[in-house]
């Protein structure tokens, strides 16, 4: 970047979802306050997000505050009771009984019981094993090795389901590829306990990070007027360097600052919507390649009244198919919003993928398929579908992130390291609570309070490839070494070997995208 101009911004913050939001919160808190925030959509939240379903609210993206009950508090508990959210707890105790099979039979408890005690145990057991993996410091396995240690090797459709709603359901990606060593025992729940509640207020989920907003940008009434929250700016490419950064958006609008704070989701980050100049170091960008963007998709259906079984301890249910996370978890509205007749399914993954890329007409086809097997052929058709498409949004590339086996904290770190003026924020930055709303608020917490350390006192953490083959895994910690060797050769010859081989294959890639593109354009 150039040298700054007068009218540039101390940071320019990328994103207003809960983490951009508390970190420009945080940084207004440590008396810095000319900030910019550049958000592409018209609304703050990002992946908080509700929409109007019928004359119902319902919440596309988070909806539930999870870890409640436990030995500290999530601080996401303690905004939604501030804020009055309207909640309901989250009752998953008794889906044993609610379990329909590929036929459509409601299976008896006596069935299903031992199927689900068989999966309590195993997850005790991936607990127990993940700890003493970490405590002695070993290699990471998968959820699925941990399972066959167990014994435990989910086939048939009943156990597949069972397997999908333990850890799909809440990962959103299947045990194969999730790290044990990392991800169980879940430290969410360990932190702040096993309730979950489900958000169902008319002002969504993102009444939060909005309240939160108002707390230090001016406002009147409901509305946000500071200039400083800048909406509907899609940002395309950031230049930086040792003096500061600029930053064009895709209106043709240029920003300056001194340093910038990039919330943008992890999906984001692994794509090309934004372009750097120069571009992010090979550690850096290997990193956002080799963590796990997941999806997770609600599909809500409204019907003209309800033909599902109702009343206590019936909210979720699941249907097991022979293909594994076919339709499998499923959960009324009653509760909620009495009367509202509105059911949804939850897929995840490639189903999820699978499903972007067809029809809504299709989908509720399918969908009408599995509810007659269940409920009967004479049920009515839904009256609306929505089917959120996350994977496919440019603004998200997905829904949150899952640690994958392969990822250690070392190369966890890099995802939150710096680059020169650049400094990295976002639930995938939270290496406790990755994935999940809390996570999001500690992490721009936390980013911020770094860039001030560097801003105000001048401990500035910048990590370059040349001092990554001797940073400390456990701390960031840099050294000045700089001509260390590699297996004879030198490192920072490596690092500069891998950025230019990428650059090579990045501008044949562009170039061949340019001749496709141009190809199929309409004459
Ligand atoms: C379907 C779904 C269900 C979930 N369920 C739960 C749940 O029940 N409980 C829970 O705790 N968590 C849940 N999560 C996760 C939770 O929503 C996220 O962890 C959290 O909201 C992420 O916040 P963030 O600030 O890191 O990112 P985001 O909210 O994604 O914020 C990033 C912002 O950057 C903006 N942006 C992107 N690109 C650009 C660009 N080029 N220029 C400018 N701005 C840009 C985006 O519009 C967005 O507003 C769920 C997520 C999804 C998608």
């Amino acid at each position: 970047a150039r040298d700054l101009p007068k009218e540039s911004s101390t940071v320019i913050i990328i994103g207003a979802g809960m983490s951009g939001i508390m970190a420009a919160k945080t940084l207004s808190d440590h008396g810095i306050n000319d900030f910019l925030i550049l958000e592409a959509t018209d609304k703050i939240g990002g992946r908080m997000v509700s929409t109007d379903f019928s004359g119902y609210t319902v919440e596309i993206g988070a909806n539930w505050v999870e870890g409640v009950g436990g030995k500290h508090v999530n601080p996401i508990w303690e905004l939604a009771k501030r804020y009055n959210l309207r909640m309901s707890k989250s009752n998953f105790d008794n889906i044993s009984s609610n379990v329909y099979n590929e036929e459509g039979r409601l299976l008896p408890l006596s069935e299903t019981k031992p199927h689900f005690d068989i999966a309590d145990a195993c997850q005790s057991y991936l607990d127990v094993l993940s700890n003493s993996l970490n405590a002695h410091d070993e290699e990471d396995i998968s959820l699925t090795t941990g399972q066959r240690l167990f014994g435990l090797i989910p086939t048939s459709p009943l156990d597949m389901a069972i397997d999908y709603s333990y850890y799909d359901f809440e990962i959103a990606e299947p045990p194969r590829v999730t790290s044990l060593k990392n991800v169980l025992p879940n430290p969410t729940f360990v932190e702040y306990g096993d309730d979950e509640y489900f958000v169902c207020d008319k002002r969504g989920y993102s009444y939060i990070p909005k309240q939160l907003a108002k707390d230090f940008l001016k406002h009147e009434n409901e509305i946000i007027i500071d200039p400083r929250l800048q909406l509907q700016k899609v940002v395309r490419h950031i230049e930086y360097s040792a003096n500061g950064v600029r930053i064009e958006t895709e209106d043709n609008s240029t920003f300056y600052s001194k340093y910038a704070i990039l919330s943008v989701s992890l999906g984001v980050l692994k794509s090309r919507l934004i372009t750097y100049q120069p571009d992010l170091p090979y550690w850096k960008i290997k990193t956002f390649y080799q963590f796990d963007m997941s999806i997770y998709t609600k599909i809500f259906l409204k019907f003209p009244y309800t033909f599902w079984l109702t009343g206590p301890g019936t909210e979720f249910f699941l249907y097991t198919d022979d293909s594994r996370g076919y339709y499998t978890y499923w959960q009324h509205l009653e509760n909620e919003y009495p009367g509202s007749n509105i059911i949804f399914v939850t897929v995840t993954d490639d189903e999820s993928r699978r499903i972007e890329q067809q029809s809504d007409e299709e989908t509720k086809g399918e969908i009408m398929q599995v509810l007659r097997k269940l409920f009967g052929k004479d049920i009515p058709e839904p009256e609306n579908i929505l089917v959120p498409r996350w994977w496919k949004n440019r603004l998200h590339g997905g829904s949150y992130t899952n640690w994958p086996i392969g990822v250690s904290e070392a190369d966890f770190d890099r995802m939150k390291a710096p680059v020169g003026p650049l400094y990295f924020t976002g639930e995938h930055t939270s290496s406790n609570f990755n994935g999940y709303v809390h996570g999001a608020y500690l992490a721009g917490i936390a980013t911020a309070e770094t860039l001030v350390d560097c801003i105000k006192y001048k401990k500035c953490k910048e990590i370059t490839s040349n001092d990554l083959p001797w940073m400390n895994p456990n701390t960031t910690q840099v050294t000045n070494k700089t001509e260390q060797t590699c297996n004879g050769v030198c490192c920072k010859a490596i690092q500069q070997e891998r950025e230019s081989l990428r650059s090579f294959y990045i501008d044949t890639i562009d170039s061949l995208q340019h001749a496709l593109t141009n190809k199929c354009k309409p004459s």
